[in-house]
């Protein structure tokens, strides 16, 4: 039985399959992918432990338009919310699904124990520390504006969150892009993914690199922020609010990186970590981003049934 492939961080990738899913979904936003149906005949199950809108939507949408049967299930519908184990019910799901997309409450060894069987894909469709299905989503979305994602500058701004991380592992595959982290004081990327990305930045001549502190800006293409409170998360301090303000994307740091765009993974909350005139103005690309969800997640989706008799991917 050939083994299903799972996408639970960006690093499962390899470079090629990385590549290979960010054109693809620049294809589907084009309306330049076919009309093939390569999941024909397929069951997804879709589990959201937390809240979504853009990736649950995405992934359902997008299984359904490539041909898949849906199966959904909210925070407390499976029986692990009475107590069985997470590898328990991913053997049990593994025998009637063919990928299964989650959301989860904490870190990646739950969708880790969900992938240990052979005959179900496991998508990670955000888990505390990363959140690989956005970085390819926001590729898909550079390449679409920028024609490629080499040499592309990007300076992100607040809390080195799993969206930071799953970016920061993405970019550093890439040739001449470089990242500047300006994350609040405490609350920056992972020293664990400033590690692997400071390998993969060597290897494809690329620059990651993190501050807490938003004096000397770089030239950058994109300017690129998160809400604070990301899900699942508390901050350890009540006065956490003052080390984030410095960093709010407002009008003032867009002039600061002139020419440059602006992307957000939403939701957005204007007045914290953007004004409205920056997320509304028209250097924003963050709803044509929103959109490249759904074009990348069928991408994603196609990716993972490539060894199945419909597939059609060869990578
Ligand atoms: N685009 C998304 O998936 N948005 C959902 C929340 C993202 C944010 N990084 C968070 O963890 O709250």
């Amino acid at each position: 039985m050939v083994e299903r492939r799972h996408l639970i961080s960006i690093d499962d990738l390899s470079d090629d399959q990385l590549r290979w899913i960010v054109q693809r979904g620049a294809e589907y936003s084009r309306g330049s992918a076919g009309a093939s149906r390569p999941l024909s005949g397929a069951v997804v199950g879709v589990l959201f432990r937390k809240t979504s809108t853009r990736t649950r939507t995405a992934f359902s949408a997008g299984a359904l338009r490539l041909g898949a049967e849906l199966i959904t299930y909210g925070p407390g519908d499976l029986q692990l919310a009475t107590g069985e184990s997470v590898e328990d019910t991913g053997a049990v799901l593994s025998g009637m699904l063919d990928v299964l997309v989650a959301r989860t409450a904490g870190p990646e060894v739950e969708l880790r124990a969900y992938a240990d069987q052979k005959r179900m894909s496991v998508i990670n469709a955000m888990s505390a520390v990363e959140h690989p299905t956005q970085a390819l989503a926001d590729l898909t979305t550079i390449v679409r504006h920028f024609g490629r994602v080499e040499g592309v500058r990007v300076l992100y701004v607040g809390e080195g969150n799993n969206t930071a991380s799953a970016l920061t592992l993405a970019l550093s595959r890439y040739a001449g892009t470089e990242l500047h982290l300006r994350t609040p004081p405490g609350y920056g990327v992972e020293q664990r993914y400033l590690d692997q990305a400071a390998t993969s930045a060597r290897r494809c001549d690329a620059r990651v690199e993190q501050r807490h502190d938003l004096s000397d800006l770089p030239p950058v293409d994109v300017v690129y922020t998160t809400r604070w409170q990301t899900t699942g998360s508390t901050k350890p301090t009540s006065d956490w609010r003052s080390a984030f303000s410095p960093f709010q994307v407002d009008e003032a740091l867009m002039a600061a990186c002139p020419g440059a765009v602006f992307m957000h993974d939403l939701p957005a909350h204007r007045g914290e970590e953007v004004t409205g005139a920056v997320l509304d103005g028209p250097g924003s690309i963050a709803f044509t981003q929103a959109e490249n969800k759904y074009h990348s997640a069928r991408a994603v989706l196609e990716w993972c049934a490539a060894d199945w008799p419909s597939g059609g991917v060869t990578l």
